[in-house]
Parts: structure tokens; C-alpha cells; sequence
């Protein structure tokens, strides 16, 4: 198996091309994190070239942090800074080589705020294509972000077959997908050909991946049964130094 470091929550303690190293030493395949705009892209690109890891996702920025905004992509009355936080990420990945960007929500309901979701993931999936930048979309769970547009595989799978880009998939963060709608093993076989990246932490502490009510060797030996080969992001809360955490990526890297 392979895996990501998610540097959002990992080594978040570092500067971010000091995570990357650190990604290296631990024995990740790759990396990946939430918003990096503080750090230069062009500091991150030379860690990237340094480590020779690769970037595998960033995301759009959330909006007013002072308001608690969590993504501005299904914003109604929001649509100018929703596409200026889309050419941000555009360039961040074009410059760092990151290989999607996960378009974040934001908190709203209904109709309107589908097909602002719908315009603004169009024009993102548009802007991304040319330069082989993929857009993820991520249903996340209502105990940890009560009131966000995205919330089941099911609506993602319906944006996304609405929208029609072949450069828009699914984010699926198995943690979130357990807790919103259970049956991992069967949503991955159903919807791997949408599926753009996967990650993992245990439910419900988000922990590592070695606890709690999901197998995770029931879950990888499932992926690796699909052909599955991407690196699997390790998103998870280390709540103190990663390292003491790692050892389920000593298992299952030997
Ligand atoms: O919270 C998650 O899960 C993520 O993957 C983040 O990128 C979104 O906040
Ligand atoms: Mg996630």
C-alpha cells in the first residue's frame, strides 16, 4: 500500500517544507495538506523536488475565518471570490505540481446553492483541465460541520454527474463516509471509477487507523483487491508529535 501524510493535520506543528521532509524520513509516499497559500508555492515546489514527493491535493481557501465560513463554492452571492479562491488554488498547484484541488462548499442549503456549486465547479474544472489539475469534491459530516452543502457520496455523485467534467471526482474520506452513511465497502466498489482521492482516520476519534469501529485491513486489502494503487491519505489527528503515532505505517508498509 501507499500513503499520503496529510500535512493539515500532520506535522502541523512545522513549517510546511518542513512536513515534507519530515513526510520523507517517516516513509510516506506522498503528501498533501489543506492551505498552504502562507508558504511560497515556490519553497514548497523545492521540498517537493528535494524529498521527491509528490503533492496530491490542496484546497480552496474557507472565506471569512471570523464568520466560521468553511468554503464560498456554493455560496449564493459569492460566485467573484468563489472563482478568485479557485485561480488561487490553480496557480498554487500549477507552480507545486499538486495533482488535484478539492473545491470546498461551504455552509448553505438548498437549490440555489446546488447550482452555484454546479456553475462554480464548471468553471474550476474548465480553468484546471489544461494544466492536468483534477477538482475533488468532499462530503464531510454533519457532527463536525453541521449545516455544509455536501454531506453524502450520493449528492456528490449527483454534482458530479450533473457537471459532467471528466476532471471532477470524488473525495472520499472514508472517516466522514462512515459517519454520514456506513457501508464503506460497498460505496468504494460503486464508485471507484469517480473516486479522485481516498483518506482515513479511525471513527469516531479520528485517530489513527488502527482503532475504533472501521478495519482498516478489512478496508486496504478491499482496495488492493480493486486494483486499487494511489497513495491513501492519512488524515487524522495526532493530538501531540506524529511520529509516536506512525506505527500503523510501519505495518503496513512491511
Ligand atoms: O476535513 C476534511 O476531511 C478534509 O479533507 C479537509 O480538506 C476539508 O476541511
Ligand atoms: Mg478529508
Amino acid at each position: 500500500m501507499k500513503f499520503s501524510a496529510n500535512l493539515g493535520f500532520l506535522w502541523s506543528e512545522l513549517p510546511l517544507t518542513d512536513a515534507i521532509r519530515a513526510a520523507k524520513v517517516a516513509g510516506f509516499d506522498a503528501v498533501e495538506c489543506h492551505w498552504p497559500y502562507d508558504t511560497p508555492a515556490e519553497d514548497v515546489a523545492l521540498a517537493l523536488t528535494d524529498t521527491g514527493l509528490n503533492m496530491l491535493g490542496l484546497n480552496t481557501i474557507r472565506g471569512d475565518l471570523s464568520k466560521g465560513e468553511n468554503g464560498l463554492n456554493a455560496l449564493p452571492n459569492r460566485m467573484t471570490e468563489a472563482r478568485v479562491a479557485i485561480d488561487q488554488a490553480i496557480e498554487y498547484a500549477h507552480i507545486t505540481g499538486t495533482a488535484n484541488i478539492h473545491a470546498m462548499a461551504g455552509f448553505a442549503q438548498g437549490v440555489e446553492a446546488h447550482d452555484v456549486f454546479c456553475e462554480n465547479l464548471t468553471y474550476a474544472c474548465a480553468k484546471a483541465a489544461p494544466h492536468g489539475i483534477g477538482i475533488v469534491i468532499e462530503p464531510l459530516n454533519h457532527y463536525d460541520a453541521p449545516g455544509y452543502f455536501l454531506s453524502t457520496t450520493s449528492q456528490a455523485q449527483q454534482i458530479i454527474t450533473e457537471v459532467g467534467a471528466p476532471n471532477l471526482k470524488l473525495m472520499f474520506d472514508c472517516y466522514h463516509v462512515q459517519l454520514m452513511e456506513g457501508d464503506i465497502t460497498n460505496r468504494l466498489t460503486k464508485l471507484q471509477s469517480i473516486i479522485g482521492h481516498i483518506q482515513f482516520a479511525s471513527v469516531p476519534d479520528r485517530s489513527t487507523p488502527d482503532r475504533g469501529e472501521l478495519s482498516y485491513d478489512h478496508i486496504f486489502a478491499h482496495l488492493k483487491s480493486l486494483g486499487y494503487a494511489a497513495p491513501l491519505g492519512a488524515e487524522y489527528k495526532p493530538n501531540g508529535p506524529t511520529p509516536p503515532t506512525l506505527d500503523w505505517l510501519t505495518k503496513y508498509k512491511s
